[in-house]
């Protein structure tokens, strides 16, 4: 089957620039694709890369859509080169609802209401902004938060971390209520065990501390795994497939954050989930409702042998989306 190939740049302003431990960020740049299958049938799609993270870069993957002809088939779709993985994402997900005929229903609602909201982590603002930021997103129903650390000097982090478990053991009562701690990988290993002993006499509010250490410190961070009750969760060094594959191999077993949008082709990554029994967390990386459309759609097709909140809480650190279809 061949299809009529568009794409689109489009530029999203993140509210306040971003701030981890890789430095800051302020506009948010990718790429929305649309198919038009033979039959008339259109699927759209989205490019939303992370060159700081381990995909291709932005401009990377406006050069590969700017070379692709006007009319591309299946075998384009399904042998794009692994070094553009945001590139598979964008082009096999709108080539997937471009072809599928049935329409799936994502496990994870969309509707706006604080209920839908408690399967959801909200991210919190960056430093002492977490703490008004909590507030409102515990009433807009977020019950799972996330916040980066690694950002400020280590004790000022450790007296906001206190006083925001606080505050959220006082709105709880006896709900259920997590906090995910994201390093970036931005942590010494000293620094590391000290967060990860302040995370174990939490009482178990910290669902976990992510990539605490960087890409090259596997080892280390599989053994601080066995050495704290809090767990690890692994993100930059899971970013795209082949690394899944290969902390795989090395005998991770806990927790990964995936990013679909950046991590390659949709259908061998539901593949490598379901075959290991991933304990997965979906993650958003600032993509627009076109590829997180594609995401929860792919989500809802993976097992969830430990289901936890997924990582869509962003819509309130970006400006309002364009219309997309005035793209057009
Ligand atoms: O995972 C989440 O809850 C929100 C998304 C998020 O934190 C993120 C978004 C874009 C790039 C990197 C990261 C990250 O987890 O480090
Ligand atoms: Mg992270």
């Amino acid at each position: 089957m061949n299809y009529k190939f568009e794409f689109r740049p489009y530029q999203r302003k993140f509210k306040r620039p971003l701030q981890t431990s890789h430095g800051t960020w302020e506009i948010r740049e990718g790429i929305i694709l649309r198919l038009t299958a033979d039959n008339g049938k259109i699927g759209l799609g989205e490019i939303a890369p992370i060159g700081w993270f381990g995909s291709e870069t932005f401009l990377e993957a406006l050069d590969y859509c700017r070379n692709l002809p006007d009319v591309i088939s299946d075998r384009t779709i399904f042998s794009i080169p692994p070094n553009l993985p945001a590139c598979q994402f964008g082009l096999e997900s709108a080539w997937e609802s471009a072809t599928l005929k049935t329409q799936f229903k994502s496990a994870f609602s969309e509707d706006k209401t604080p209920a839908s909201k408690s399967n959801y982590s909200g991210l919190l603002p960056g430093g002492e902004g977490a703490l008004l930021g909590r507030q409102i997103l515990w009433m807009q129903g977020y019950r799972t938060f996330k916040w980066k650390i690694g950002v400020l000097p280590f004790q000022r982090e450790v007296r906001i971390l206190q006083e925001l478990v606080l505050a959220l053991q006082e709105a709880t009562g006896d709900q259920s209520v997590f906090l995910r701690l994201d390093a970036n990988g931005g942590l010494s290993l000293t620094e590391a065990e000290e967060w990860l002993q302040i995370c174990d006499q939490l009482g178990g509010i910290i669902e976990y501390l992510e990539q605490p250490l960087s890409v090259t410190e596997l080892e280390a961070m599989m053994e601080l795994g066995t050495r704290f009750s809090t767990a690890i969760a692994l993100d930059e060094s899971v970013a795209t497939l082949p690394q899944m594959q290969s902390v795989y191999r090395q005998g991770w077993r806990g927790i990964y954050v995936i990013k679909p949008c950046i991590a390659g082709s949709p259908s061998e990554l539901r593949q490598f989930c379901n075959l290991n029994k991933i304990d997965a967390v979906f993650s958003s990386v600032f993509e627009t409702e076109i590829g997180r459309k594609s995401v929860l759609k792919l989500a809802a097709t993976i097992q969830n042998y430990c289901p936890r909140a997924i990582g869509f809480g962003v819509d309130h650190l970006l400006e309002a989306e364009k219309d997309l279809e005035l793209l057009w």
